[in-house]
């Protein structure tokens, strides 16, 4: 059984790494350090980073990093995938470095999405202290978050993160822009820790290559005060504060400088897995969550 713990992390790419610096310090409250590959580390925990940004021709999301408990687990997934028919690339020395690891392989999902599965991450231990005075950033064995990412090939998409990374669906929703508008199912996706979804397929294409990805802070407060860092910093909101129906998240949403938009949350539900069932939730959430504002101006 092929055994991934979480989202390790997420990688993004900007034209001007730089703009991320800001970004993390002012408005996240995370400490930001020069990368080895010109890029930035946003850091949000022990680890070196949870969020890369690597210099590049565009502002987008780049990929998703996996990390699996052992050798044993990162063998078995590669094994798998190829098995699967899906080739996996072994990063060469400088990739490695970039992510602080001491092994990974890439490789791309059914929609053209990019991924990378890690083992052995690189920790210096240096403590966490947030320059906005976040006390903590929710990750540990929760992973650092989640990640909704287009899956055009949705069905396609979907089975193989079932079938061949064993990913479980926590449940499901059917969103359409408009009432006349093609339903896009959304699918929210578990792995091995009770986080309720550390990845979402999204039915649908995405320019920047990701519908949002989520950070979670240990309180209301915390959301509170980032809400108020964006609005200081001219950081355009992208959703208005709201709790979900599903995971239970409060948050609101922001535009990054590479151009996908961040969930800023806390409160996010534990799932214990063996009493789970899954379901189709017809609405968003208990209250709030205004997307609308993210298509303004
Ligand atoms: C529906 C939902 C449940 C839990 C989450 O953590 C979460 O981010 C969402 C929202 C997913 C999705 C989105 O991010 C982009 C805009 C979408 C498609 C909507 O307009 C409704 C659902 C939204
Ligand atoms: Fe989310």
């Amino acid at each position: 059984m092929i055994d991934i713990r979480g989202l390790a992390y997420i990688v993004a790419e900007a034209q001007d790494p730089q703009a991320w610096r800001p970004f993390g310090e002012q408005v996240l409250g995370t400490m930001v350090n020069d990368a080895p590959d010109g890029g930035m580390y946003l850091k949000l925990d022990e680890r070196h980073f949870r969020i890369a940004v690597q210099p590049g021709s565009a502002n987008r999301y780049y990929a998703s990093g996996w990390e699996v408990a052992d050798q044993a687990a990162f063998d078995a997934a590669i094994a798998a995938l190829n098995k699967a028919g899906v080739e996996t690339i072994r990063a060469d020395a400088a990739l490695k470095a970039a992510r602080q690891v001491l092994d990974l392989v890439s490789f791309v999902d059914p929609s053209g999405n990019r991924h990378e599965l890690a083992l052995g991450f690189k920790s210096d231990f240096a403590r966490f202290a947030s320059p906005q005075g976040v006390p903590h950033f929710v990750t540990g064995h929760l992973g650092m978050g989640h990640t909704v990412l287009p899956a055009a090939n949705f069905d396609a998409t979907a089975t193989f993160f079932r079938d061949v990374l064993g990913f479980g669906v926590a449940d499901t929703f059917t969103h359409r822009f408009a009432p006349d508008a093609p339903a896009q199912r959304i699918h929210f996706l578990h792995c091995g820790n009770a986080r309720h979804h550390s990845l979402a397929l999204f039915e649908g294409e995405v320019p920047s290559g990701c519908v949002h990805a989520m950070v979670e802070v240990p309180s209301m407060d915390e959301v509170g005060r980032a809400q108020d860092r964006m609005a200081k910093a001219g950081v355009k909101l992208m959703a208005t504060l709201g709790r979900h129906v599903n995971d239970h998240m409060m948050s609101f949403y922001m535009l990054t400088p590479s151009g996908f938009a961040l969930e800023y949350g806390c409160e996010g539900r534990l799932v214990d897995w063996d009493e789970h069932v899954v379901f189709e939730s017809t609405a968003v959430s208990q209250w709030g969550h205004d997307f609308s504002v993210g298509f303004r101006e």
